[in-house]
């Protein structure tokens, strides 16, 4: 079975936050690959000695990279935890982000507690795939495969 992917995102004064996450959780993300934004990557690198996959930092287009990663069908989980008392210069990409996740039916954690059911979850962990997006209310949208 080809190795899930977990994207791993956190705003500034939530960074020390998702590192420790990870780190209590370094062995459920022992078998999954890691992608981050750009600052958050570097730190998740750091936290747990071991690659991630790194994008573009978070304002320079990092939100979307990962969004267009869920698009494609290459992102299995998305833990984002983004700071809820403070506005960010990229709020439309955070919310291009989050809309994208939902269409997509990707699973989202925003906070320590829904992280920890999802990535403890054994539907993560064994051959669980999450029903392909519906778009059939939205007929006339054309996709790559029409
Ligand atoms: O801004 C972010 C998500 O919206 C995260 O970006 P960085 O990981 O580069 O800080």
């Amino acid at each position: 079975m080809a190795s899930k992917n977990v994207a791993l995102v956190a705003h500034d004064n939530k960074k020390k936050e998702l590192v420790a996450w990870a780190q209590k959780h370094k062995d459920h993300l022992a078998p999954l690959t890691i992608w981050g934004t750009g600052t958050t990557g570097r730190l998740i690198e750091e936290g747990l000695n071991r690659p991630v996959t790194r994008l573009l930092s978070g304002p320079l287009g990092g939100d979307q990279q990962i969004g267009a990663k869920i698009a494609e069908g290459a992102i299995d989980l998305l833990i984002f935890f983004w700071d809820p008392l403070e506005p960010q210069p990229h709020d439309p990409d955070i919310k291009a982000l989050l809309r994208i996740a939902a269409l997509y039916n990707v699973p989202v954690a925003c906070n320590k507690a829904s992280a920890d059911f999802m990535i403890m979850s054994p539907l993560l962990h064994n051959d669980y795939t999450a029903d392909a997006p519906d778009f059939s209310a939205y007929a006339n949208r054309s996709t790559p495969a029409d």
